[in-house]
């Protein structure tokens, strides 16, 4: 049979089937709107074997948009941006750059494993003329619809959904412009609190693991444990913990732990909360805080020796009472502050689990000020010293600051550096161009002035820290003189014996060396 036929005898049988149903609508017009839909839209489907089906932006009764609706919108727009000719521009809150996606009533093809999927952005308009503040009664609904033959029914349903949903999230995540949050928010007018737990703004921290000055094998391994911590959901979920990882910075002021955190934060593409403790008023607040992060987030609490009393004095008084104030803390009914438990139950407690894939940073410049309790492995697991600036740190500066790779010069500075301390920040500094025009030499020799200044202070301190005052002297004279009466065996020792049984008993070396032995031991 040739196709001049196939399409003559299709012809006549729709022929046949548009005359039939004139003649059904001509003898049954009393038949109620709808059921003359129903039925129509079977006869239609008799013809055609399209499914589709739809995803309208606003569902239910709350007032918020559609997730489902979000993730296709999001897919589709990499493909409109290619396939669709009439595609629309818009500056989304969420989204650092700006998003093309498909204009109304445009019409795109994915091909999904071979099978080709029709996207439409359509909207319906309503005739009610109501005026309403909220989106689900206005007047035009905007859905997407996907048509895709009866037989793929199963692979669509499936798993073409979920591949456009996960990719969609994927693609929302890598695009969203980062941000920065703090609880520290403003009163309104009237002075009450403002309700928004978090104000934020976009996060733009230029700093990366490249731009820190610190020393390579250490860099290498904070990078693998970040890494490895942001793939290991899998892992997490094996050993039946909370993904969450705590890391402890701590150091001289200078040193770099606040842009440390930042690194962290363009490596992983976190999102960064800035958590100040002053501002929250009780452990119910902090709750509300805690479970209002997003997952993909850091968590950090900045010179958290300063924050509340998380000192290890406070831990000496309770363990000089033992029980008892731990008693008094949980029953004083003072729910006016941030408490050490309360904090400790959302690092690792039972609210730690609310949300995935976060870190929680401390920094502190006094470590040893901190209550251990806070600071034990498993809270914060990985303790990061940040110190004073190395050679290794100063090369990474000079290639920041000066695109310098090696100098005649970085000999000597490296022999510096050996010797004095001086921070990462000091260092940055000193190599900051302050003339123009500026030349790498300057720069160079403006920090081996400052290193060589720093040394010589440094110096002096010390030598000024060891010279005894004339009344320290005499004090050490005095114990000296007490020491030596009370020792009855001194008459076997020689002088050397002697001198070397005062320096590790008596621990007085600078001294004890220029005192001569006397003679009259009584
Ligand atoms: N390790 C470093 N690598 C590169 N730059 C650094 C480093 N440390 C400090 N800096 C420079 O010094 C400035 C201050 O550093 P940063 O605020 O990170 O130090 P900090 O240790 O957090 O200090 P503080 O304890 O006072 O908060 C940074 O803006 C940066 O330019």
């Amino acid at each position: 049979m040739g196709m001049g036929e196939i399409w003559g005898g299709m012809g006549s049988t729709i022929a046949t089937a548009m005359f039939l149903y004139a003649m059904f609508q001509q003898y049954c017009p009393a038949m109620p709107y709808q059921f003359q839909m129903i039925y129509s839209r079977w006869f239609a489907n008799l013809f055609n074997p399209c499914i589709s089906i739809s995803f309208y932006e606003y569902t239910g009764e709350r007032y918020q948009r559609n997730q489902v609706y979000v993730d296709i919108e999001t897919y589709l727009t990499s493909n409109s941006s290619q396939l669709a000719r009439r595609l629309k521009a818009d500056v989304v809150d969420d989204s650092k750059d700006l998003v093309l996606s498909m204009d109304d009533y445009e019409e795109i093809t994915d091909i999904y494993q071979g099978v080709e999927l029709c996207w439409a952005s359509c909207q319906t308009v309503s005739t009610n003329q109501t005026i309403s503040l909220y989106a689900t009664d206005a007047s035009e609904r905007r859905y997407y619809m996907v048509s895709f033959h009866n037989r793929h029914r199963k692979l669509v349903t499936e798993e073409y959904l979920k591949h456009v949903r996960e990719q969609g999230k994927k693609m929302k995540i890598e695009n969203r412009q980062r941000k920065l949050y703090t609880n520290n928010t403003a009163e309104n007018w009237s002075g009450h609190q403002s309700k928004i737990m978090w104000s934020h703004v976009a996060f733009e921290h230029p700093s990366t693991f490249q731009t820190l000055a610190m020393d390579p094998v250490k860099k290498k391994e904070i990078v693998d444990d970040l890494m490895t911590f942001s793939k290991g959901k899998g892992y997490y979920a094996k050993v039946g913990k909370a993904w969450k990882r705590g890391y402890l910075l701590y150091g001289p002021p200078g040193t770099g732990k606040s842009s440390m955190v930042a690194a962290m934060a363009n490596l992983l593409d976190y999102d960064v909360y800035d958590l100040e403790l002053t501002s929250v008023k009780n452990n119910n607040e902090l709750k509300k805080l805690f479970t209002e992060v997003s997952n993909k987030s850091i968590i950090v609490i900045e010179d958290i020796d300063c924050s509340l009393d998380f000192t290890g004095q406070r831990k000496e008084e309770k363990e000089e009472d033992g029980n008892e104030i731990a008693k008094n803390e949980e029953n004083s009914g003072d729910d006016s502050k941030v408490t050490l438990s309360g904090l400790l139950n959302f690092i690792d407690g039972l609210w730690s689990c609310c949300g995935e894939e976060r870190l929680i940073v401390f920094t502190t410049n006094h470590v040893k000020k901190l209550d251990p309790a806070l600071i034990r492995r498993g809270r914060m697991d990985k303790h990061i010293e940040l110190s004073y600036c190395c050679f290794e740190g100063f090369k990474v500066l000079a290639k920041n600051y000066l695109d310098l790779d090696s100098h005649p010069l970085f000999e000597t500075i490296q022999s510096l550096l050996q010797k004095t301390l001086m921070t990462p920040a000091d260092v940055a500094e000193n190599l900051t161009p302050k003339i123009v025009p500026w030349d790498v030499e300057t720069c160079l020799n403006n920090l081996i002035e400052t290193l060589k200044k720093v040394k010589e202070e440094e110096r002096m301190k010390a030598e000024k820290e060891s010279k005894p005052t004339t009344k320290e002297a005499n004090t050490v004279l005095r114990k000296i003189k007490k020491k030596l009466m009370s020792i009855r065996h001194l008459e076997c020792l020689d002088p050397i014996n002697l001198r070397n049984y005062m320096q590790s008993r008596l621990h007085m070396s600078e001294i004890i060396l220029q005192v001569s032995v006397p003679n009259d031991r009584d």
